[in-house]
């Protein structure tokens, strides 16, 4: 057995069922359920505007209130203090919060001062190593003294997606995590999170509009349409041109390029009575 796949075998699985989540009366996830996620698994969660993706990850992090079954492992999610929450299950929202007037690894260090790693509080000089290496990982040390607030949407993105990685937690949730990234970040940030998720036998979980890319990086993909899941499966098995067409309402392709990878192509909108 690999170093990678007994850390698996420890690790607990993400169920969720007969999940509920809503604002006041308004219903956006619908009575979800689904397989276990599993450690080690990049799980693409996809579909249309508006479907609920931000608002089921918002409600896995427990920052909206909401029915049904949330565990990890034995660990009843709903039932755990958010601050111990937070150690457990890692989010970076869409945006990070504007007006922080911190640098980049501050905010690391600040991060882990909030949510000690399973190993137990750090000091800052190890938050400071900790957070160096990271950026490092990721391309971006020379952001490391940058203030926030002074930085492009792309360069917040990948300050952001350190924040959640810095944790170390057992769930990692990334809402549109390349929206803002050139051609180039999309792939690192899309591989190294791939990557880290495999190493580390973490439970990834990322919100994406860009398909191709949805294919090319996850294990699985989860597509959410009408507060509901639609299909949930591998790639080959979910992406489809009869599923483009019933929740994007688009006649589509899907094919695959001369090195293999799987291409999901948009040929044109359909009209709203030709949508399955
Ligand atoms: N704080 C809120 N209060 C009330 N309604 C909300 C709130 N946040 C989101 N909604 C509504 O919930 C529904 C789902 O929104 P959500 O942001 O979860 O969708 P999404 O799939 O992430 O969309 P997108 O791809 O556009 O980011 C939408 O109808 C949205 O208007």
């Amino acid at each position: 057995m690999s170093t990678a796949q007994a850390a698996e075998a420890t690790r607990s699985t993400l169920s969720i069922e007969d999940v509920s989540v809503g604002y006041g009366r308004k219903q956006v996830i619908d009575r979800m359920s689904a397989a276990p996620l599993l450690p080690g698994t990049l799980t693409a969660l996809v579909g249309p505007n508006g479907a609920g993706k931000s608002t089921l990850l918002r409600s896995l992090a427990g920052l909206v209130p909401g029915k049904g079954r949330l565990r990890l492992g034995t660990r009843d999610l709903r039932q755990l203090p958010l601050s111990e929450r937070a150690r457990h299950v890692s989010f970076m929202p869409q945006g990070l919060p504007q007006g922080v007037a911190l640098t980049v690894l501050e905010t690391l260090i600040g991060a882990l001062r909030a949510t000690p790693p399973a190993g137990g509080p750090v000091s800052d000089e190890e938050a400071t190593r900790r957070g160096i290496a990271l950026l490092e990982r990721l391309g971006i040390a020379d952001l490391a003294l940058r203030s926030l607030d002074r930085l492009s949407g792309g360069q917040r993105q990948l300050a952001g997606l350190a924040q959640a990685l810095i944790r170390e937690p057992d769930v990692l949730m990334l809402d549109e995590p390349t929206s803002a990234l050139d051609l180039r970040f999309q792939l690192k940030v899309m591989g190294l999170v791939r990557d880290t998720v495999r190493e580390h036998a973490l439970i990834g979980i990322v919100v994406l509009h860009d398909l191709a890319l949805a294919a090319r990086f996850s294990d699985r993909v989860m597509v959410l349409h009408g507060g509901r899941l639609r299909a949930d499966g591998s790639p080959d098995e979910t992406l489809t041109p009869a599923l483009l067409a019933e929740v994007y309402g688009v006649r589509g392709r899907v094919e695959r390029c001369s090195l293999g990878h799987l291409l999901v192509l948009a040929d044109e909108a359909l009209p709203q009575q030709a949508r399955a």
